[in-house]
Protein backbone atom coordinates (compact mmCIF):
# COMPACT_ATOMS: atom_id res chain seq x y z
CA UNK A 1 0.00 0.00 0.00
CA UNK A 2 1.24 3.40 -0.95
CA UNK A 3 -0.42 6.80 -1.07
CA UNK A 4 0.94 8.48 -4.21
CA UNK A 5 -0.05 12.13 -4.29
CA UNK A 6 0.56 14.49 -7.20
CA UNK A 7 1.60 17.98 -6.07
CA UNK A 8 1.39 20.96 -8.39
CA UNK A 9 3.11 24.27 -7.70
CA UNK A 10 2.00 26.62 -10.47
CA UNK A 11 3.81 29.92 -10.89
CA UNK A 12 3.22 32.72 -13.36
CA UNK A 13 5.37 31.11 -16.07
CA UNK A 14 6.25 27.73 -14.64
CA UNK A 15 4.81 24.63 -13.02
CA UNK A 16 6.83 22.56 -10.57
CA UNK A 17 5.45 19.11 -9.75
CA UNK A 18 6.23 16.05 -7.69
CA UNK A 19 4.61 12.71 -7.16
CA UNK A 20 5.23 11.70 -3.55
CA UNK A 21 4.25 8.59 -1.64
CA UNK A 22 2.82 10.31 1.40
CA UNK A 23 3.30 7.14 3.49
CA UNK A 24 7.07 7.03 3.05
CA UNK A 25 7.90 10.55 1.72
CA UNK A 26 9.50 8.83 -1.29
CA UNK A 27 9.67 11.06 -4.38
CA UNK A 28 8.30 8.88 -7.20
CA UNK A 29 8.75 11.53 -9.89
CA UNK A 30 9.40 15.23 -10.14
CA UNK A 31 9.48 17.81 -12.85
CA UNK A 32 9.49 21.39 -13.96
CA UNK A 33 7.82 23.10 -16.88
CA UNK A 34 9.44 26.46 -17.61
CA UNK A 35 8.78 29.35 -19.99
CA UNK A 36 5.07 28.73 -20.35
CA UNK A 37 3.71 31.30 -22.80
CA UNK A 38 7.02 31.71 -24.64
CA UNK A 39 7.89 30.31 -28.05
CA UNK A 40 9.94 27.42 -26.73
CA UNK A 41 9.19 25.98 -23.31
CA UNK A 42 11.09 23.25 -21.47
CA UNK A 43 9.61 20.30 -19.62
CA UNK A 44 12.01 18.25 -17.50
CA UNK A 45 10.62 15.04 -16.02
CA UNK A 46 12.68 13.01 -13.53
CA UNK A 47 11.89 9.43 -12.61
CA UNK A 48 14.11 6.61 -11.25
CA UNK A 49 17.27 8.67 -11.66
CA UNK A 50 16.51 9.28 -15.35
CA UNK A 51 15.70 12.66 -16.88
CA UNK A 52 13.40 13.24 -19.86
CA UNK A 53 13.32 16.64 -21.56
CA UNK A 54 10.78 18.05 -24.00
CA UNK A 55 10.98 21.37 -25.81
CA UNK A 56 7.62 22.56 -27.08
CA UNK A 57 5.53 25.65 -27.19
CA UNK A 58 3.37 25.65 -24.08
CA UNK A 59 0.94 28.43 -24.94
CA UNK A 60 -0.68 28.31 -21.51
CA UNK A 61 -0.81 26.30 -18.27
CA UNK A 62 -3.53 24.01 -19.65
CA UNK A 63 -1.33 23.00 -22.59
CA UNK A 64 1.65 22.57 -20.25
CA UNK A 65 -0.31 20.28 -17.94
CA UNK A 66 -1.43 18.12 -20.85
CA UNK A 67 2.26 17.64 -21.76
CA UNK A 68 3.06 16.72 -18.16
CA UNK A 69 0.31 14.08 -18.26
CA UNK A 70 1.83 12.73 -21.50
CA UNK A 71 5.25 12.51 -19.81
CA UNK A 72 3.75 10.41 -17.02
CA UNK A 73 2.06 8.20 -19.64
CA UNK A 74 5.30 7.75 -21.62
CA UNK A 75 7.83 7.40 -18.81
CA UNK A 76 5.82 6.67 -15.66
CA UNK A 77 4.92 6.33 -12.95
CA UNK A 78 1.28 5.73 -13.86
CA UNK A 79 -1.11 8.49 -12.86
CA UNK A 80 -3.77 5.80 -12.42
CA UNK A 81 -2.49 5.07 -8.91
CA UNK A 82 -2.59 8.70 -7.75
CA UNK A 83 -4.88 9.04 -4.72
CA UNK A 84 -5.19 12.83 -4.72
CA UNK A 85 -3.81 15.99 -6.29
CA UNK A 86 -2.55 18.86 -4.14
CA UNK A 87 -2.48 22.37 -5.58
CA UNK A 88 -0.34 25.17 -4.20
CA UNK A 89 -2.81 28.01 -3.99
CA UNK A 90 -1.44 31.42 -3.23
CA UNK A 91 -4.33 33.64 -2.15
CA UNK A 92 -7.26 32.27 -0.19
CA UNK A 93 -8.35 35.65 1.20
CA UNK A 94 -10.23 35.68 4.49
CA UNK A 95 -12.58 32.82 3.48
CA UNK A 96 -10.15 30.04 2.58
CA UNK A 97 -7.63 29.80 5.39
CA UNK A 98 -6.76 26.11 5.64
CA UNK A 99 -6.18 23.11 3.37
CA UNK A 100 -9.47 22.50 1.55
CA UNK A 101 -11.09 20.02 -0.85
CA UNK A 102 -11.63 21.87 -4.12
CA UNK A 103 -15.17 22.25 -5.43
CA UNK A 104 -16.73 24.82 -7.78
CA UNK A 105 -17.27 27.28 -4.90
CA UNK A 106 -13.58 27.16 -4.03
CA UNK A 107 -12.58 27.82 -7.65
CA UNK A 108 -15.04 30.73 -7.82
CA UNK A 109 -13.52 32.21 -4.66
CA UNK A 110 -10.00 31.87 -6.09
CA UNK A 111 -11.16 33.59 -9.28
CA UNK A 112 -12.63 36.44 -7.26
CA UNK A 113 -9.28 36.79 -5.42
CA UNK A 114 -7.17 36.91 -8.60
CA UNK A 115 -6.76 40.72 -8.48
CA UNK A 116 -4.95 40.22 -5.13
CA UNK A 117 -2.46 37.70 -6.57
CA UNK A 118 -2.31 38.53 -10.27
CA UNK A 119 0.85 36.50 -10.94
CA UNK A 120 -0.29 33.46 -9.01
CA UNK A 121 -4.03 32.77 -8.68
CA UNK A 122 -4.79 32.63 -12.44
CA UNK A 123 -1.93 30.14 -12.88
CA UNK A 124 -3.16 28.12 -9.91
CA UNK A 125 -6.70 27.99 -11.31
CA UNK A 126 -5.41 26.88 -14.72
CA UNK A 127 -3.46 24.14 -12.93
CA UNK A 128 -6.57 23.01 -11.08
CA UNK A 129 -8.66 22.93 -14.27
CA UNK A 130 -6.00 21.06 -16.23
CA UNK A 131 -5.45 18.50 -13.49
CA UNK A 132 -9.18 17.99 -12.92
CA UNK A 133 -9.47 17.14 -16.62
CA UNK A 134 -6.57 14.67 -16.48
CA UNK A 135 -7.51 13.14 -13.12
CA UNK A 136 -11.28 13.54 -12.82
CA UNK A 137 -11.85 10.75 -10.30
CA UNK A 138 -9.58 11.74 -7.41
CA UNK A 139 -9.93 14.50 -4.81
CA UNK A 140 -8.20 17.79 -5.63
CA UNK A 141 -7.01 19.73 -2.61
CA UNK A 142 -5.93 23.36 -2.27
CA UNK A 143 -3.04 24.17 0.07
CA UNK A 144 -2.84 27.88 0.83
CA UNK A 145 0.28 30.03 1.02
CA UNK A 146 -1.58 32.19 3.51
CA UNK A 147 -2.60 29.45 5.99
CA UNK A 148 0.55 29.50 8.14
CA UNK A 149 0.02 33.21 8.79
CA UNK A 150 -3.54 32.92 10.11
CA UNK A 151 -1.97 33.38 13.59
CA UNK A 152 -0.69 36.92 12.94
CA UNK A 153 -1.87 39.22 15.74
CA UNK A 154 -4.09 42.21 14.81
CA UNK A 155 -1.27 44.73 15.33
CA UNK A 156 0.69 42.85 12.69
CA UNK A 157 -2.02 42.29 10.09
CA UNK A 158 -3.78 45.65 10.36
CA UNK A 159 -3.00 48.47 7.94
CA UNK A 160 -3.46 51.97 9.28
CA UNK A 161 -6.40 52.83 7.03
CA UNK A 162 -10.12 53.26 7.75
CA UNK A 163 -11.32 50.19 9.61
CA UNK A 164 -14.68 50.33 7.77
CA UNK A 165 -13.01 50.30 4.37
CA UNK A 166 -10.63 47.55 5.45
CA UNK A 167 -13.53 45.41 6.63
CA UNK A 168 -15.60 46.00 3.50
CA UNK A 169 -12.79 44.95 1.17
CA UNK A 170 -11.03 42.40 3.44
CA UNK A 171 -7.92 44.56 3.39
CA UNK A 172 -5.34 43.20 5.81
CA UNK A 173 -1.94 41.58 5.71
CA UNK A 174 -2.22 37.88 4.79
CA UNK A 175 1.37 36.74 4.24
CA UNK A 176 2.51 34.18 1.63
CA UNK A 177 5.01 31.35 1.14
CA UNK A 178 3.43 29.92 4.30
CA UNK A 179 3.94 26.30 3.27
CA UNK A 180 7.66 27.00 2.98
CA UNK A 181 7.95 29.00 6.22
CA UNK A 182 6.03 26.25 8.01
CA UNK A 183 8.21 23.43 6.66
CA UNK A 184 11.52 25.23 7.09
CA UNK A 185 10.82 26.51 10.60
CA UNK A 186 9.94 22.98 11.75
CA UNK A 187 13.12 21.65 10.15
CA UNK A 188 15.13 24.39 11.88
CA UNK A 189 13.76 23.50 15.33
CA UNK A 190 14.44 19.83 14.65
CA UNK A 191 17.99 20.63 13.51
CA UNK A 192 18.58 22.52 16.76
CA UNK A 193 17.00 19.70 18.78
CA UNK A 194 14.53 22.15 20.34
CA UNK A 195 10.75 21.76 20.72
CA UNK A 196 9.05 23.79 17.96
CA UNK A 197 6.90 25.68 20.43
CA UNK A 198 9.99 26.79 22.34
CA UNK A 199 11.87 28.04 19.28
CA UNK A 200 11.84 31.68 18.26
CA UNK A 201 13.12 32.27 14.77
CA UNK A 202 13.37 34.33 11.63
CA UNK A 203 13.06 32.55 8.26
CA UNK A 204 14.24 34.24 5.05
CA UNK A 205 12.55 32.64 2.01
CA UNK A 206 14.56 34.18 -0.82
CA UNK A 207 13.40 32.85 -4.19
CA UNK A 208 12.03 34.62 -7.20
CA UNK A 209 9.36 35.85 -4.83
CA UNK A 210 10.79 36.52 -1.37
CA UNK A 211 9.50 36.97 2.15
CA UNK A 212 10.70 36.90 5.75
CA UNK A 213 8.75 35.58 8.71
CA UNK A 214 8.99 36.08 12.44
CA UNK A 215 7.97 33.04 14.51
CA UNK A 216 7.72 33.34 18.29
CA UNK A 217 7.67 30.04 20.18
CA UNK A 218 6.24 28.27 17.14
CA UNK A 219 3.62 30.90 16.28
CA UNK A 220 3.93 33.11 13.19
CA UNK A 221 3.65 36.71 14.43
CA UNK A 222 4.85 38.76 11.49
CA UNK A 223 5.83 38.45 7.85
CA UNK A 224 6.97 40.82 5.14
CA UNK A 225 4.30 40.11 2.49
CA UNK A 226 0.92 41.70 3.03
CA UNK A 227 -2.42 42.04 1.25
CA UNK A 228 -0.67 40.79 -1.90
CA UNK A 229 2.68 39.10 -2.58
CA UNK A 230 4.09 42.49 -3.60
CA UNK A 231 4.92 43.95 -0.18
CA UNK A 232 8.23 43.56 1.61
CA UNK A 233 11.54 42.47 0.16
CA UNK A 234 13.03 43.37 -3.21
CA UNK A 235 12.30 40.39 -5.52
CA UNK A 236 13.11 39.15 -9.01
CA UNK A 237 10.53 41.35 -10.71
CA UNK A 238 8.64 42.88 -7.75
CA UNK A 239 9.49 46.14 -6.01
CA UNK A 240 8.55 45.14 -2.49
CA UNK A 241 8.01 48.08 -0.10
CA UNK A 242 7.71 51.56 -1.50
CA UNK A 243 6.00 54.81 -0.63
CA UNK A 244 2.29 54.25 -1.45
CA UNK A 245 2.20 57.89 -2.53
CA UNK A 246 4.18 56.82 -5.59
CA UNK A 247 1.13 55.09 -7.07
CA UNK A 248 -1.01 58.22 -7.28
CA UNK A 249 2.06 60.18 -8.41
CA UNK A 250 2.76 57.79 -11.30
CA UNK A 251 -0.91 57.88 -12.24
CA UNK A 252 -1.12 61.66 -12.30
CA UNK A 253 2.33 62.65 -13.52
CA UNK A 254 3.30 59.73 -15.78
CA UNK A 255 -0.27 59.15 -16.97
CA UNK A 256 -0.05 55.47 -16.09
CA UNK A 257 -3.25 53.46 -15.66
CA UNK A 258 -3.75 51.33 -12.55
CA UNK A 259 -3.16 48.20 -14.66
CA UNK A 260 0.08 49.65 -16.01
CA UNK A 261 1.26 50.49 -12.49
CA UNK A 262 0.30 47.00 -11.28
CA UNK A 263 2.30 45.43 -14.11
CA UNK A 264 5.24 47.76 -13.47
CA UNK A 265 5.47 46.90 -9.77
CA UNK A 266 4.82 43.15 -10.13
CA UNK A 267 6.57 42.26 -13.36
CA UNK A 268 9.09 44.94 -14.31
CA UNK A 269 10.56 46.08 -10.97
CA UNK A 270 12.81 44.50 -8.36
CA UNK A 271 16.11 43.17 -9.69
CA UNK A 272 14.78 43.31 -13.25
CA UNK A 273 13.92 47.00 -12.96
CA UNK A 274 17.16 47.92 -11.22
CA UNK A 275 19.72 45.67 -12.91
CA UNK A 276 17.97 44.47 -16.07
CA UNK A 277 17.95 40.82 -14.92
CA UNK A 278 15.54 39.07 -12.56
CA UNK A 279 17.74 36.05 -11.92
CA UNK A 280 20.05 36.55 -8.95
CA UNK A 281 22.82 34.54 -10.65
CA UNK A 282 22.92 37.08 -13.49
CA UNK A 283 22.89 40.01 -11.09
CA UNK A 284 25.70 38.51 -9.04
CA UNK A 285 27.84 37.87 -12.13
CA UNK A 286 27.24 41.39 -13.45
CA UNK A 287 28.09 42.87 -10.04
CA UNK A 288 31.35 40.92 -9.93
CA UNK A 289 32.20 42.23 -13.40
CA UNK A 290 31.84 45.77 -12.07
CA UNK A 291 28.39 46.64 -13.44
CA UNK A 292 27.25 49.67 -11.41
CA UNK A 293 23.51 49.00 -11.88
CA UNK A 294 23.91 45.43 -10.64
CA UNK A 295 25.92 46.66 -7.64
CA UNK A 296 23.20 49.13 -6.69
CA UNK A 297 20.48 46.50 -7.15
CA UNK A 298 22.46 44.12 -4.92
CA UNK A 299 22.93 46.78 -2.23
CA UNK A 300 19.23 47.68 -2.21
CA UNK A 301 18.32 43.96 -2.04
CA UNK A 302 20.66 43.24 0.90
CA UNK A 303 19.74 46.39 2.82
CA UNK A 304 16.04 45.52 2.69
CA UNK A 305 16.66 42.02 4.07
CA UNK A 306 18.91 43.31 6.85
CA UNK A 307 16.27 45.92 7.78
CA UNK A 308 13.57 43.26 8.17
CA UNK A 309 15.84 40.99 10.22
CA UNK A 310 16.64 43.87 12.56
CA UNK A 311 12.97 44.76 12.90
CA UNK A 312 11.92 41.19 13.65
CA UNK A 313 14.84 40.62 16.01
CA UNK A 314 13.59 43.51 18.12
CA UNK A 315 9.91 42.56 17.85
CA UNK A 316 10.71 38.99 18.91
CA UNK A 317 13.05 40.10 21.69
CA UNK A 318 15.92 38.00 20.31
CA UNK A 319 15.94 34.73 18.36
CA UNK A 320 17.28 31.19 18.48
CA UNK A 321 17.76 30.79 14.74
CA UNK A 322 18.05 32.75 11.52
CA UNK A 323 17.41 30.52 8.51
CA UNK A 324 17.93 31.01 4.77
CA UNK A 325 15.89 29.04 2.24
CA UNK A 326 14.58 28.94 -1.39
CA UNK A 327 16.53 29.44 -4.64
CA UNK A 328 18.66 32.42 -3.56
CA UNK A 329 18.75 31.63 0.16
CA UNK A 330 19.92 28.05 -0.43
CA UNK A 331 22.40 28.78 -3.22
CA UNK A 332 23.86 32.25 -2.91
CA UNK A 333 26.70 32.25 -0.40
CA UNK A 334 27.34 35.88 -1.30
CA UNK A 335 23.83 37.00 -0.34
CA UNK A 336 24.08 35.15 2.99
CA UNK A 337 27.55 36.62 3.64
CA UNK A 338 26.52 40.18 2.86
CA UNK A 339 23.41 39.89 5.05
CA UNK A 340 25.04 38.22 8.06
CA UNK A 341 28.09 40.54 7.99
CA UNK A 342 25.71 43.40 8.74
CA UNK A 343 24.26 41.60 11.78
CA UNK A 344 27.47 41.76 13.82
CA UNK A 345 25.87 44.41 16.05
CA UNK A 346 23.48 41.66 17.24
CA UNK A 347 26.35 39.27 17.91
CA UNK A 348 25.36 37.17 14.89
CA UNK A 349 28.36 35.89 12.97
CA UNK A 350 29.12 33.60 10.04
CA UNK A 351 31.50 30.70 9.48
CA UNK A 352 32.76 31.86 6.10
CA UNK A 353 34.03 28.39 5.15
CA UNK A 354 30.83 26.52 6.03
CA UNK A 355 28.88 29.23 4.26
CA UNK A 356 30.41 28.28 0.92
CA UNK A 357 29.81 24.53 1.25
CA UNK A 358 27.15 23.38 -1.23
CA UNK A 359 24.73 20.77 0.05
CA UNK A 360 21.10 19.74 -0.19
CA UNK A 361 21.10 18.98 3.56
CA UNK A 362 20.11 21.33 6.39
CA UNK A 363 23.28 22.89 7.79
CA UNK A 364 24.60 25.50 10.22
CA UNK A 365 26.76 28.34 8.91
CA UNK A 366 27.07 30.40 12.08
CA UNK A 367 30.43 31.38 13.50
CA UNK A 368 31.61 29.68 16.72
CA UNK A 369 30.92 32.83 18.73
CA UNK A 370 27.55 33.62 17.11
CA UNK A 371 24.74 34.56 19.51
CA UNK A 372 22.24 32.92 17.16
CA UNK A 373 22.29 29.76 15.02
CA UNK A 374 22.46 30.73 11.35
CA UNK A 375 21.08 27.92 9.18
CA UNK A 376 20.57 26.99 5.54
CA UNK A 377 17.60 24.65 5.10
CA UNK A 378 16.33 23.55 1.68
CA UNK A 379 12.61 24.15 1.45
CA UNK A 380 10.25 21.44 0.24
CA UNK A 381 6.81 22.90 -0.31
CA UNK A 382 5.69 19.76 -2.18
CA UNK A 383 6.52 17.42 0.72
CA UNK A 384 4.74 19.66 3.21
CA UNK A 385 1.76 19.79 0.84
CA UNK A 386 1.74 15.99 0.49
CA UNK A 387 1.35 15.61 4.26
CA UNK A 388 -1.45 18.17 4.38
CA UNK A 389 -3.29 16.59 1.44
CA UNK A 390 -2.98 13.14 3.01
CA UNK A 391 -4.52 14.46 6.24
CA UNK A 392 -7.47 16.01 4.36
CA UNK A 393 -8.30 12.91 2.30
CA UNK A 394 -7.92 10.54 5.28
N1 LIG B 1 23.41 29.48 -7.45
C1 LIG B 1 22.56 30.47 -7.32
N2 LIG B 1 22.97 31.68 -6.93
C2 LIG B 1 22.11 32.70 -6.81
N3 LIG B 1 20.81 32.61 -7.03
C3 LIG B 1 20.33 31.43 -7.42
C4 LIG B 1 21.17 30.29 -7.58
N4 LIG B 1 20.38 29.26 -7.97
C5 LIG B 1 19.12 29.74 -8.06
N5 LIG B 1 19.08 31.04 -7.73
C6 LIG B 1 17.93 31.95 -7.70
O1 LIG B 1 16.77 31.29 -7.29
C7 LIG B 1 15.65 31.85 -7.98
C8 LIG B 1 14.53 30.87 -8.03
O2 LIG B 1 14.20 30.51 -6.72
P1 LIG B 1 12.93 29.60 -6.43
O3 LIG B 1 12.86 29.41 -4.97
O4 LIG B 1 12.98 28.39 -7.29
O5 LIG B 1 11.82 30.62 -6.90
P2 LIG B 1 10.34 30.44 -7.38
O6 LIG B 1 9.77 29.29 -6.60
O7 LIG B 1 9.72 31.75 -7.04
O8 LIG B 1 10.40 30.18 -8.85
C9 LIG B 1 16.21 32.16 -9.35
O9 LIG B 1 15.54 33.26 -9.92
C10 LIG B 1 17.63 32.53 -9.04
O10 LIG B 1 17.70 33.93 -8.92
C1 LIG C 1 3.66 34.13 -3.25
C2 LIG C 1 4.88 34.16 -4.08
O1 LIG C 1 5.50 35.19 -4.19
O2 LIG C 1 5.26 33.01 -4.67
P1 LIG C 1 6.52 32.79 -5.63
O3 LIG C 1 7.73 33.10 -4.86
O4 LIG C 1 6.44 31.34 -6.04
O5 LIG C 1 6.35 33.73 -6.80
MG1 LIG D 1 8.64 29.34 -4.93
Amino acid sequence: MATPILLLNAGSSSIKYQMIDADTDEVMASGLIERIGQEVGVLTHKVNGEEFVANEEYTNHTVALASMVQMFADHGPSLDDVKAVGHRTVHGGDKLTSTTLIDEDVVATLEALSPLAPLHNPAGIAGIRGAQKALPNVPHVAVFDTAFFSTLPPESYTYAISTDLAREYSIRRYGFHGTSHDYVSHQAAEFLGKPYDQTTQIVCHLGNGASISAIKNGVAVDTSMGLTPLEGLVMGTRSGDLDPGMIAYLHREAGMSTDAIDTLLNKASGMLGLAGASDMRDVETAKEEGDARAQLAWDVYIRRIVGYIGRYYVLLGGIDALTFTAGVGENSAAVRRDVVERLAVLGITLDTVNNTVRSKEPRAISGKDSSVAVLVIPTNEELQMAHEVKAVIA
